[in-house]
């Protein structure tokens, strides 16, 4: 029978896409020898030391930092997320490394203020939201956080001179993709209609999509699997902890006890122990499911007696990581010496490979958790406060994507060079010239506003395009602007057939590079810096 250790993901040269990358990195002295690195810890430093990690300390989990020093930000979720993680790894000895690195990095593409900044540029990015300016309604692949943290660490941190991205493993970017949602519906409501969110829009080469597995809505290591539930985990106990801590939700944490003791309650109740046709195996570990249960019942019911506040609060939350720790930990074991597993088919050339998830809540465990999570909606998330905060980031976002759509000179420079850049290679793509060099820099306001109606698809500036700033080899000046603009909507994703399909296709890349260049700036910001740039781009001082 095999053990979670069989699974253990173990480093190969042949993990990262740049296989030789490496090579010129260290500084080469001999007493390196002495010093063992592992591979994925190297993965996880990487990530630790980026400027992308350093500012989730002020982007927001529920609350904005603003509120108090002892709310969670991401930072600090992702941390706790990190210290659950490990544990579990280190029960269940899987690579540590991995999972820490998968932990530490799994929220970096956070937007500033959660879950709202990101409802905004998914909007945005899915021609959803217009802006009240965008002509037409283009679906570029929207925008979901831990597609963005793959990019992040991908495309937009740099570590190499020539190469994008921190060149980690696949095992890291595959598990930092599938801890939570890869598609927008259940895999049971899915009718295929091609608006999930588009991984080609995310990462740097269409290679390294065949690395993450996408038909698995799960990840394929075990280590990824371990971070996916710690994150819920973390969440559970934090935002009760938070809830808690904000005076103007009046949350007693009386109440919230008695209303878990009565979750608890609830569950054993439905679901008496009652399993004549289970095997022994099966027996016993049902068995110790519910008594993990009742030993949570009896240590909640013995702490709510308590007169001390912070105690209270503080052994609920240990009790709670407690309960889901031992329940996952038990229910994996379970699950694998079920599974079987062919460790001879599962791992295959690239390691080993699940396609099954084994990482698991037991039966009871989800169902405390669903309550738990739908308390927590109900009495956190979708309180008075909580939409206040969220009403008001969404508003800021969307200023912020305004001004910039609308002048981007408005970004710094740096911003702007990667807007050319990215510009440029769509040129060179499509075999156009772009003539000017350091456009945004040296061009004429004339140059400068021509360019952007054309990324902007407000305009095309068809003898422009034969003049100056661009040589375009189409020829365009037959067709009449508006058959080009008909033809955006239609064309979408599909396979280019002749000359005009092809430029209209330019003309949407080109586009695309621009909201992305604006999304992914927005998207990098913090908390703070998101409501300073809005206070200069839109007060008076
Ligand atoms: N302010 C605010 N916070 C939210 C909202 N929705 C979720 N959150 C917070 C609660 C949790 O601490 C955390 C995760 O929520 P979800 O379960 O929806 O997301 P996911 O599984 O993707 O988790 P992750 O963001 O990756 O940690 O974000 C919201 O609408 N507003």
């Amino acid at each position: 029978m095999i053990s979670s250790s069989d699974l253990k993901q173990e480093f190969k040269e042949s993990d990262r896409f740049y296989e030789d990358a490496n090579k010129d990195l260290s500084l080469k002295d001999p007493i390196l020898q002495e010093m063992i690195r592992s591979e994925f810890g190297r993965d996880r430093d990487r990530i630790f030391f980026s400027r992308a990690f350093r500012r989730l300390q002020h982007k927001a989990q529920i609350y904005s930092n603003e509120k108090g020093d002892h709310y969670r930000t991401r930072l600090t979720h992702t941390l706790e997320v990190s210290q659950l993680s490990r544990s579990l790894a280190r029960y269940l000895s899987v690579n540590e490394d991995l999972v820490e690195a998968i932990a530490i990095g799994h929220d970096i593409g956070h937007t500033p203020f959660g879950h709202e900044g990101e409802r905004v540029l998914d909007d945005v990015m899915s021609g959803n939201d217009n802006l009240g300016m965008t002509r037409f309604k283009i679906n570029h692949g929207g925008f979901k956080h831990n597609f963005n943290s793959v990019r992040v660490l991908d495309i937009t941190t740099l570590k190499y001179q020539d190469k994008p991205g921190l060149n980690l493993s696949w095992q890291v970017l595959e598990g930092i993709l599938k801890h939570t949602r890869t598609k927008r519906c259940k895999e049971e409501d899915c009718t295929k209609c091609g608006n999930c969110w588009d991984i080609k829009r995310f990462i740097h080469d269409k290679k390294l999509i065949d690395t993450l597995y996408l038909d698995f809505n799960f990840s394929v290591t075990l280590e990824g699997q371990i971070v996916s539930i710690a994150d819920e985990i973390a969440q559970r106990q934090h935002d009760l902890d938070d809830g808690l801590r904000d005076a103007s939700l009046r949350l007693d944490s009386n109440d919230v006890y008695s209303k878990i003791i009565s979750f608890i309650g609830e569950i054993v109740d439905a679901k008496p122990v009652n399993c004549k046709s289970c095997s022994h195996q099966e027996k016993v570990y049902l068995n110790d499911c519910y008594n993990s249960l009742d030993i949570l019942k009896n240590k909640l019911e013995v702490n709510k007696e308590s007169k001390n506040k912070l105690y209270m609060i503080d052994s609920l939350v240990r009790d709670i990581i407690e309960y889901f720790i031992i329940d996952v930990y038990r229910t994996t074991n379970y699950n694998i010496s079920i599974s079987e597993l062919d460790i001879s088919r599962t791992n295959a050339c690239n390691g080993t490979i699940l396609d099954k998830n084994l990482v698991s809540f037991s039966e009871l465990g989800t169902i405390l958790d669903n309550k738990i999570e739908s308390y927590i909606n109900h009495q956190i998330i979708n309180s008075h406060g909580v939409n206040m905060f969220d009403g008001k980031s969404k508003f800021i976002i969307r200023q912020l994507c305004k001004a910039y759509y609308n002048n981007p000179l408005q970004m710094p420079s740096y911003v702007l060079m990667r807007l050319e850049k990215a510009i440029r290679d769509k040129f060179q793509f499509y075999g156009i010239d772009l003539r000017l060099s350091d456009i945004f820099k040296n061009g004429t306001k004339k140059d400068i506003t021509m360019l952007i109606k054309l990324l902007k698809l407000d305009d095309i500036p068809i003898i422009y395009m034969q003049g100056p700033i661009i040589k375009n080899p189409y020829d365009i000046n037959g067709h009449d602007k508006e058959s080009i603009f008909e033809s955006i909507n239609k064309i979408g994703t599909s396979e280019i057939e002749n000359d005009s399909d092809r430029f209209v296709k330019w003309l949407l890349e080109n586009n695309y590079a621009y909201l992305s260049t604006i999304c992914d700036y927005i998207a990098g910001m913090t908390d703070n810096y998101a409501k300073d740039e809005y206070k200069k781009l839109y007060l008076v001082d």
